[in-house]
């Protein structure tokens, strides 16, 4: 049997871009989710990065069937998602819970904390025998260190922290076995960023949770992913353990991502190459050609403009990279160059992409 309990394969979601006065015209698509591959092993912490907009969301909200996939399979614990209707579906709901990175909009605040946990039960029938919902209620509270009389409360009552672990509560309430957790720690203070991401862990240690962490920043993914896979303008670009990402970063985005997370050894910090990757993506309605990250890519080459790079095993470490000169760019032996001026050549007949003028290529930028 796989030890995949989640696996995702070729998943697409585009959306339409729709015109015309009734709006019934499809002018174009925004490719939110452009064919990703991946699976996240039972037990495991799965981090998802990327910049805002790279579709990350859309990706977690597709897996839920929340938006509907183009295309691409779904497949979790043996069974095809895409294909569940009806009551199946709604027991699969049950299994695959999302917590939000904004407790205060993701919580109605009309809501009393034991009526905001009360819905989902509510939602699958589990609400009826009232002393059973009771010690649920208490004892998902206790797990998420918070005391039974915050059942009384409302969501204004409580600090941020103190709120997503009843967004965390939420959750849990249904014994899910999978949490895609969205920027769960990106709304609080970086103080208590580490309680929230300790009870995380806590909790996947408890009760055998696997988790698909979706963040924008490697920082917040690093310590509690075990396996990590970058996302870029609708593609997964790079896959691998935690450790090894950080060691050595294959794909030229991933090491843009890595520049901006400071590192503790000052002799380390000092000697590192920078790649500073700023300005906004292309537009995901109309993707570069061929490498989508070809247009911010110190190392491109005309190869890259041409096909686009299958996210391939790189060698036996199980890293997988979608870049054409992963190993030249490794050894060394290519050349860096600067992007706006590949981009403003006058013979140039493509125009320059947005926020391609931004990237610079830097070695002595003092620590972040
Ligand atoms: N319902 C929708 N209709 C049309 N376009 C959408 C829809 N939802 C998302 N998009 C677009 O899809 C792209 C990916 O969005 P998504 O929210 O998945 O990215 P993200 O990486 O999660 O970013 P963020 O961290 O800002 O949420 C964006 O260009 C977004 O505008």
């Amino acid at each position: 049997m796989s030890d995949a309990l989640l696996e995702i394969d070729d998943l697409k979601v585009h959306f339409p871009i729709k015109s015309g006065l009734l709006f019934d015209r499809t002018v174009g698509h925004v490719y939110a989710v452009d064919g990703v591959s991946l699976k996240v092993r039972r037990g495991e912490t799965y981090g998802l990065v990327g910049e805002s907009g790279c579709g990350k969301t859309t990706l977690g909200r597709g897996l839920l069937r929340l938006v509907e996939p183009t295309s691409g399979t779904i497949t979790f614990d043996g069974t095809d998602v895409r294909a569940l209707q009806g009551e199946k579906m709604r027991l699969f709901r049950r299994r695959i819970q999302m917590v939000f990175q904004d407790p205060m909009s993701s919580l109605d605040p009309r809501q009393s904390v034991e009526s905001l946990l009360v819905e989902g039960l509510k939602a699958h029938g589990l609400h009826k025998d009232k002393a059973d919902v009771q010690r649920r209620l208490r004892s998902t509270l206790d797990s998420v260190g918070l005391p039974a009389s915050a059942l009384n409360n409302y969501p204004h009552e409580f600090s941020g922290g103190q709120r997503q672990r009843i967004g965390i509560a939420r959750a849990l309430v249904l014994g899910p076995e999978l949490i895609v957790a969205d920027e769960p720690v990106s709304a609080l203070d970086v103080s208590i960023q580490a309680q929230v991401i300790n009870l995380l862990g806590d909790l996947q240690d408890s009760l055998g949770l696997t988790y698909l962490v979706i963040a924008h920043d490697l920082a917040v993914v690093r310590h509690i992913s075990d396996t990590i896979g970058v996302m870029y303008l609708g593609s997964l670009v790079e896959e691998a353990d935690g450790d090894q990402l950080y060691e050595r970063p294959l794909h030229p985005y991933t090491k843009a991502l890595l520049s901006a997370v400071p590192i503790p050894d000052p002799q380390v910090e000092d000697r590192r190459e920078r790649i500073l990757l700023a300005g906004d993506l292309p537009s995901p309605a109309a993707p570069p050609s061929g490498c989508r990250f070809r247009t911010r890519c110190p190392w491109s080459q005309q190869r890259c403009a041409e096909e686009r790079p299958e996210l391939r095993v790189f060698d036996d470490t199980g890293q997988r990279v979608a870049c054409h000169f992963a190993e030249e760019i490794l050894r060394g032996e290519l050349e860096m160059h600067d992007v706006r001026a590949e981009l403003v050549r006058p013979d140039s007949d493509t125009a320059p992409a947005v926020g391609a003028e931004l990237i610079q290529t830097r070695t002595d930028l003092p620590a972040p």
